[in-house]
C-alpha cells in the first residue's frame, strides 16, 4: 500500500511555538509595561536600558507639562504621553511606574502608585525619612505590588563577585570598610540638590551610596553611629561618619558635594582589602573593575562587562513575574534609609 505523506502534528506544535515566540519577541507581548513619572535627566538613560530588556516595554511618560510629556514620547519612542501624573497612574495599559522626581515626592507618588496597583521603580533616595520608606514598603506589601530603589551598583556582576570573595574568605576576617562619595559643585540651575524643600544635600544624594555600601558590606545595621557635617545654603555639603557594627567591624564613610568626584570603596579583611574606584558606577571608557590586595602588596585586578542598570531591570521584571518580593533589597534599602536620619539627627543634636 503507497505510504501517504502526512504533516507531523508535532512540526504544527513547533511551529505554533516559534511564531508565537517570535512574536512575543517582536512585540513584547508579555513584557513588564512600564510608564516614567516626570520627565527627568536620569530618565533618558533609564529608558534607554529599560527598552534594551526583553522582559520590559516602555509604554507611557507623565509631565506636568504635556508639551514636555509629547517631546519626550518623541525623541525616546514611547507611544505615551499622559497630560499628568495621575493620568498616567489611571491607566490600565501601564503595570509599573518607574519615579525619577526630586526626593521629597518620591513617598507620596510612591503611595499614589501602589494605591493604583503598579509596582514601583523608585529612585534613591527611596524617601526623606526612615518612617516614609517603611510606609511605601508597607504599602507595597499591603496592594500585593513589588518595589526595587534604583540602586544599580548593587545588581552589577561585580557587586555579585565581591560578595562572593567576602563570603568564600578571600579576605579573612573583614575588620573596617572605607567608603567615599562625592562631587564639586556641577549643579544645573534649579538643581532639586540644591533646594532643601525638594530633598536636596549630599546626604540623602550621594551618602545614599556611601552609607548604603557601609551596610551592603557588613550586612547589618551599625550599632553606633558618629558624624560630622558641613552645610551651605541649607543642604548638607559633607558629611563624615564612624560607624560601629559590632563584633569588631567598624566604617568609615564620607560623601561631599565640596571635593572632586569620587566613588572608592575599601574593605579591609585581616589578609587582604578589595579596593574598587567607581562603584556606583563603571568611569565611562572603562571596564568595571577592582582589586584584591594582599598583606604582601601584591594587587590583582579583575574587569566585568554588563550593564548594572539593565540587570536591576531585568531582575525586577523577574520578580514581578514571578510574584516574588525583593525582600533583602528592600531591606538593603530600608537600612540606608535608617543610616541616613541616624546620621542626619546625630549631626543635628
Ligand atoms: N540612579 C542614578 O544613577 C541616578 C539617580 N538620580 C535620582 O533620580 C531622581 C531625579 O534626579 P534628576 O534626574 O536629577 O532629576 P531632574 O531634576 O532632572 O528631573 C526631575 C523631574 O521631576 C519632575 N518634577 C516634578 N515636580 C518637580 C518639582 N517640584 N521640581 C522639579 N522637578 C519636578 C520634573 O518632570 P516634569 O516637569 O516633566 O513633570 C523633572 O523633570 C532623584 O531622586 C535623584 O537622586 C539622579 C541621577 C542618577
Ligand atoms: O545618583 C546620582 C548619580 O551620581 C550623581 C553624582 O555623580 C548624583 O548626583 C546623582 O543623584
Amino acid at each position: 500500500m503507497p505510504r501517504r505523506d502526512r504533516v507531523s502534528p508535532f512540526l504544527f506544535v513547533a511551529l505554533f511555538a516559534q511564531t508565537a515566540w517570535f512574536a512575543d519577541r517582536i512585540f513584547r507581548l508579555n513584557a513588564l509595561r512600564f510608564g516614567v513619572l516626570g520627565t527627568a535627566r536620569i530618565a533618558r538613560r533609564i529608558v534607554a536600558d529599560m527598552q534594551s530588556v526583553d522582559a520590559i516595554q516602555v509604554v507611557g511618560i507623565a509631565s506636568r507639562d504635556p508639551a514636555r510629556a509629547r517631546w519626550y514620547a518623541d525623541q525616546y519612542g514611547i507611544a505615551q504621553a499622559f497630560d499628568s501624573y495621575d493620568a498616567m497612574l489611571a491607566s490600565d495599559s501601564i503595570d509599573a511606574i518607574y519615579i525619577p522626581l526630586p526626593p521629597s515626592l518620591h513617598h507620596d507618588w510612591a503611595l499614589a502608585a501602589a494605591d493604583a496597583g503598579k509596582h514601583l521603580i523608585v529612585e534613591k533616595p527611596v524617601a526623606m525619612t526612615l518612617a516614609e520608606a517603611q510606609a511605601i514598603d508597607q504599602r507595597c506589601r499591603d496592594r500585593g505590588r513589588q518595589w526595587l530603589d534604583a540602586t544599580a551598583w548593587l545588581h552589577h556582576l561585580r557587586t555579585d563577585r565581591i560578595r562572593q570573595s567576602i563570603d568564600a574568605g578571600e579576605l579573612g576576617r573583614v575588620q573596617h570598610i572605607s567608603v567615599a562619595c562625592s562631587f564639586f559643585e556641577p549643579f544645573q540651575s534649579d538643581d532639586h540638590r540644591l533646594k532643601p524643600d525638594l530633598g536636596g544635600g549630599c546626604l540623602l544624594d550621594l551618602g545614599w551610596y556611601a552609607y548604603g555600601m557601609a551596610r551592603w558590606a557588613a550586612g547589618r545595621l551599625p550599632v553606633a553611629v558618629q558624624s560630622i557635617g558641613r552645610q551651605d545654603r541649607g543642604i548638607w555639603f559633607r558629611s563624615s561618619s564612624l560607624l560601629d557594627f559590632g563584633d569588631d567591624l567598624t566604617a568609615t564613610v564620607n560623601c561631599a558635594y565640596d571635593t572632586a568626584t569620587r566613588k572608592w570603596f575599601e574593605i579591609a579583611g585581616d589578609q587582604a582589602s578589595i579596593v574598587c574606584d567607581d562603584f556606583t558606577r563603571p568611569w565611562p571608557s572603562k571596564p568595571a573593575r577592582f582589586w584584591i590586595h594582599d598583606r604582601a602588596g601584591s594587587a590583582k585586578s579583575e574587569t566585568f562587562d554588563g550593564n548594572q542598570e539593565a540587570r536591576m531591570l531585568a531582575t525586577f521584571a523577574d520578580l514581578v513575574s514571578n510574584a516574588t518580593a525583593a525582600a533583602a533589597m528592600n531591606q538593603q534599602a530600608l537600612d540606608t534609609q535608617q543610616i541616613l536620619q541616624t546620621v542626619a539627627d546625630g549631626i543635628a543634636s
